[in-house]
This record gives C-alpha cells, sequence and structure tokens, in this order.
C-alpha cells in the first residue's frame, strides 16, 4: 500500500478544508484590526456602527469557516480509513496462507482498527491543523511586526523558547508512542491466543496464570501509554510559559511606552489581541505534529501489515483452462516441499498418479506429511521441488481460482461461518438452489439433524458453529463440499468426533462419492483406509509404499504395523 496514493487520492477534499480552515484564519486575523479601528472611532468620537459590523460579520465567518474545515478534513480523514481498511483487507484474504500463520491476530487487528485510525488523524486532521496553525501564526507575526517589531522580537524571544522545547518534546513523543503501539498490540495479541484456547486454559487450571500473564502485559502498555502522556502533558505547559512570560513582558513594556506616548493604546490592544490568537495555534501546531509524529509510527505498523506476501495468483490473473477428458484427477511428481525454518522437509520426493474417480486414503503416523499433501493439492503453496498436476493441468496453466473451483476440502475441525445452517451450506456455492440442498443433505445424513433444530435449514449458528457437535460439524462440511460438485473431495478424517453410526454414514456417503470425483481422505481409522481403493502410506516426509489394503498387508510393514495396532482385539474393544 502506497501511503501517498492514499492521501493523493482524497487531495481535493483536502485541499478544499485547508483553504477553507486558512479563510476562516483570515477573518480571525482581520478582527483586531477593526477592533483597533472601533476603539480609535469611539476616542475620537466617531461613528462606530462600520467597525462593529463588521466585526459581527467576521464572527459568523470564522464560526462558519471553522464548522465547514473540521467536517471537510473529517471526511478526507473518514475516506482514507475506508481506503486503508479495504485494501488491508484484501491483501489479507490474498495472501499467503504461510505468511499469513506467522501473523499474530491480536496484532492484524490492532494494525487494521486502531493503527489505520491513527494514520487517519496523522494524514488528514493534524496536517490540515498544522497548516492552518501554521498560517495564523504567520499572519499574527506579520501583523504584530506591523504594529510594533520591537514588541514582536521580544514577544519571540519568550515563545521560541517555549517552541524550542515543543519540538523536542514532539520527537520524544514519536518514540514513546511507537512503543505504545506494540504493548498494546502484545496485549491484543496475548488475549485473543488465550481466548482461542479458553477451554484448555481452563481444563489446565491456568486461569490465574494467564491473568497474570495478560496482566503482565497490560502493565507494560500502561506504562508505556503514562509515558506518552506525561510528554504530551508538558507540551501545554511549556507553551503557556512562554506565553504567560511573554504577556507579561509585552504588557509591561507596552504600557510604559503608551505613557512615554510612543505607542497607541489602540495599537497595544491590536498586538495584545494577536498574541492571545496566536498562543493556541502555536499549541496546535505541535499537538498536530505530536500526533504526526504518532501517526507516522501506525502508519509504518499499516504499510508493513499491507506488504503481507500475497499467494502467486491473485485472481486476477485468470488463464482459461480445460481440463483434459480422462485425465488422472491428481498427479504429484517428484515433490519436495519443506516449511520455512524447518530442518527437513514435510514432503519429500512424493510421486502418485490418482485416477478421475474412486477413493484413496492417505496413511502413515503423525507428523508424517499428510495434511502437507493436502495443502499442496489445494496450492495453498508451492512445491520447492517437482510439481503437481490437477486433470491433467499442471498449476502454471490454471488460475487460483480455477484450480481451487475444481477441489473441496473438508477440514478436521470444520469451522463454520456466522449466519443460518442454510447460508453455511451454500458457502462455495452460493446459487445452489433448494433442491441442490436437499440432495447434499440426504447425501451426507444430514436430515435428522435439520429435522431436529428450531427453524431446521434456517436455524441461527453462534460463532465457530456453536449448536452443532463435532460430528454434525464435518458432515454438514461434507454437504457443503458436495454443492460444488468438485472434481477432487480432499476429506481430513476427524480423529475422534463420530459415533460408530454417524462414522458408517459418511464412509458410504464417501464411498458412493468414489464413483463420481476422486475422494483422498486423510484416514485416522485404518476402517477407513480398508474401505478405500487406494493406499498411500506415508512415513517422514516420504511415500513409502501404495496400493491396496491387501497387497499393503503383505508388503509394507509399517501399515501392517499401523493396522494391527487399530484392528488388534483390544484396539477395537476399547
Ligand atoms: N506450518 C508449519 N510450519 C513448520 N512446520 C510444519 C508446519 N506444519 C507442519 N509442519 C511440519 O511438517 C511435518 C509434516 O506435517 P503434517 O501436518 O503434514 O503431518 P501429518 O501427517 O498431517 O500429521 P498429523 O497426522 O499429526 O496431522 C511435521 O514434521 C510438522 O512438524
Amino acid at each position: 500500500m502506497r501511503i501517498r496514493a492514499v492521501a493523493a487520492r482524497q487531495k481535493g477534499l483536502l485541499a478544499a478544508g485547508v483553504l477553507v480552515g486558512l479563510a476562516g484564519t483570515a477573518a480571525m486575523l482581520l478582527q483586531p484590526v477593526l477592533l483597533g479601528r472601533l476603539i480609535a472611532n469611539v476616542s475620537a468620537g466617531e461613528s462606530a456602527t462600520g467597525p462593529v459590523v463588521g466585526i459581527a460579520l467576521l464572527f459568523v465567518a470564522d464560526a462558519v469557516l471553522a464548522t465547514l474545515n473540521v467536517y471537510l478534513i473529517g471526511l478526507a480523514g473518514e475516506n482514507m480509513v475506508l481506503d486503508m481498511r479495504t485494501t488491508l483487507t484484501g491483501r489479507l484474504l490474498r495472501s499467503r496462507l504461510e505468511a499469513f500463520r506467522r501473523l499474530e491476530h491480536g496484532d492484524v487487528m490492532n494494525r487494521t482498527l486502531a493503527d489505520t485510525s491513527l494514520a487517519r488523524l496523522a494524514l488528514s486532521s493534524s496536517v490540515a491543523q498544522m497548516v492552518t496553525s501554521a498560517f495564523t501564526v504567520v499572519g499574527c507575526v506579520v501583523a504584530m511586526a506591523w504594529i510594533d517589531w520591537r514588541l514582536l522580537l521580544a514577544a519571540l524571544a519568550c515563545l521560541g523558547l517555549a517552541a524550542g522545547a515543543g519540538l523536542l518534546l514532539a520527537g520524544a513523543v514519536r518514540r514513546a508512542a511507537t512503543c505504545n503501539r506494540e504493548d498494546t498490540s502484545a496485549y491484543g495479541s496475548g488475549l485473543l491466543r488465550v481466548l482461542g484456547a479458553l477451554t484448555t486454559v481452563k481444563a489446565s487450571r491456568a486461569e490465574d496464570r494467564e491473568g497474570e500473564h495478560l496482566a503482565e502485559l497490560a502493565g507494560n502498555a500502561r506504562r508505556s501509554g503514562i509515558r506518552v502522556t506525561r510528554l504530551s502533558a508538558m507540551f501545554l505547559p511549556a507553551i503557556n510559559v512562554g506565553t504567560q512570560l511573554s504577556l507579561a513582558v509585552v504588557i509591561t513594556w507596552g504600557i510604559a511606552r503608551t505613557a512615554t506616548g510612543t505607542l497607541q493604546l489602540a495599537d497595544l490592544t491590536a498586538f495584545v489581541m494577536y498574541l492571545f490568537y496566536l498562543v493556541s495555534p502555536l499549541v496546535l501546531f505541535f499537538m498536530g505534529l505530536g500526533e504526526v509524529q504518532q501517526g507516522r509510527a501506525a502508519i509504518a505498523r499499516v504499510v508493513e501489515l499491507a506488504d503481507l506476501e500475497q499467494e502467486e495468483d491473485d485472481g486476477r490473473t485468470a488463464i482459461a483452462g480445460h481440463p483434459r477428458a480422462g485425465a488422472p484427477a491428481v498427479e504429484f511428481r517428484d515433490v519436495g516441499f519443506r516449511y520455512e525454518g524447518a530442518a527437513t522437509p514435510a514432503v519429500d520426493g512424493v510421486s502418485f498418479t490418482l485416477p478421475a474417480t474412486g477413493v484413496t486414503a492417505v496413511v502413515g503416523p503423525s507428523g508424517a506429511g499428510k495434511s502437507t499433501v493436502f495443502q499442496l493439492v489445494e496450492r495453498f503453496m508451492a512445491p520447492d521441488q517437482g510439481s503437481v498436476r490437477l486433470l491433467g493441468q499442471d498449476a502454471g496453466d490454471v488460475s487460483l481460482a480455477q484450480w481451487r473451483s475444481r477441489i473441496a476440502l473438508v477440514e478436521q475441525d470444520c469451522p463454520l461461518m456466522r449466519g443460518t445452517l442454510r447460508e453455511n451450506l451454500v458457502y462455495a456455492c452460493p446459487d445452489a438452489d433448494d433442491e441442490q440442498v436437499r440432495d447434499a443433505v440426504r447425501a451426507a445424513h444430514l436430515e435428522d439433524v435439520v429435522a431436529a433444530l428450531p427453524d431446521g435449514l434456517d436455524t441461527r449458528l453462534g460463532e465457530a458453529g456453536v449448536g452443532l457437535s463435532g460430528g454434525q460439524r464435518q458432515r454438514l462440511a461434507v454437504a457443503r463440499a458436495l454443492l460444488t460438485r468438485p472434481s477432487v473431495l480432499l476429506l481430513d478424517e476427524a480423529t475422534s468426533q463420530l459415533d460408530s453410526d454417524s462414522e458408517r454414514a459418511l464412509r458410504e456417503t464417501v464411498t458412493s462419492l468414489g464413483d463420481r470425483c476422486q475422494v483422498i481422505t486423510v484416514a485416522h481409522r485404518m476402517s477407513t483406509a480398508m474401505s478405500a481403493d487406494h493406499i498411500l502410506v506415508m512415513e517422514g516426509g516420504r511415500l513409502r509404499a501404495q496400493g491396496p489394503h491387501a497387497r499393503l498387508m503383505d508388503d509394507d510393514e509399517l501399515y501392517r504395523r499401523l493396522a494391527d495396532q487399530q484392528l488388534s482385539p483390544v484396539a477395537l474393544a476399547g
């Protein structure tokens, strides 16, 4: 994301806002001139009507223009936040899964919510405020120089000290604010991590420990927040001391000079009025500078998130491609893949060919690389060596969206989206009609579940599918997958969530699906592997054997051991 481009898209509104602000300032700067004339007229016994009407008009113009200025700048700021958030959302949704998984969710939330708001302040209101304030300061200084340059030098000497202190403070605020953003983000990440695993926390009786850790993180954020407040709080007093000093000098010296007749009372009044006008913009200028400094830290964090690595094909470069008739559903040709930072590859020199239809079971001990094979089929990441082909086509020949439209994935923990059961079912296929939904529900053996829910298909499911058991969630995910009529169905079998009736029902569904497409299932139960047409046996990232159950029982020692462990009378009784 180019922050300059975000600001440039709002340059019309920003320029209008600043111009209106400058006009308002000009209206304000004219007030002392008319007031001086009013005093002069009254002193000379002349009519006061003209200056009084003029001052009233300037008051009204000042108020109207100031309001319009805040509105226009605020509008530009909100547009910028929208721009940044939609860009970030798009980049997050199209990010490479591996890069995304390295992020802390709390930190992502902080960057998209709080940091974009701070960046908005820095890019819109603070900058606009600094421009109008600087204009006011310059205007006041010019007017004061015109009235009496010696008084001005005396006033500026006092205010200059305060301004110098203000500049030093602005730098310190920026450093403290960066630290505070990091601390707040660490607290947010910690909180999300704990809330995401609340059942584990409770079951481990770790509430106190986690509570203390979170309190420590919150304490860090408080400490750095206080540092920001302390430094920011020193702005006003620094400016105030300078103002009071300059007022004392100007009034004492000014009165002395009016007594000697070298300065008119009307001029001294106008000068003091300009001095008052000067103070508030000076404060605002330095506050704006502080906000810009804080905003720079936030902008850097927003840009860093926007730089998140993207999938190699972001869906906009679709290449038309047609699968070859009768081509194998999935082919791995000497595929190797190593996770970043991992010592050994998760998949190493794997080759297999699976036909257009049938059921394939992938078995192997934990960490063998089964899920990684699935992720490579989905193109969640690209292999480091070899190639993955789908329906006879190479990954380079098919856009990511087309590729994934031919695959359906049923995950082990089946996350559900918020909304009704029906909305969840048609998530990957929003145009499905009632009959297709009914067929999918029947095929996934979900009819009883739907009938038992208060509003049937229109029952609202809570966050993460509250209201459905793990087994029901997996069958719902199967129904959702069926609606897309995939060529390849990837199913990561639930390890423990299905009772034996549901398990049998799901197995029947999977077997019948094998007639229409290639079903590849990570089989945690040997019963699933036994009923498959083809079995891939993985170990340590390598494909050590493949074939049907009977042959593997004869030929492969690991497979036989896995089968014996699960199918022994003790295991079956358990
Ligand atoms: N995101 C990751 N980053 C680094 N290493 C990973 C990552 N995911 C998996 N691995 C490693 O890659 C190897 C294969 O993991 P994979 O999840 O594919 O195994 P699996 O056979 O599916 O295991 P399980 O049956 O326990 O789910 C393991 O050594 C694992 O530690």
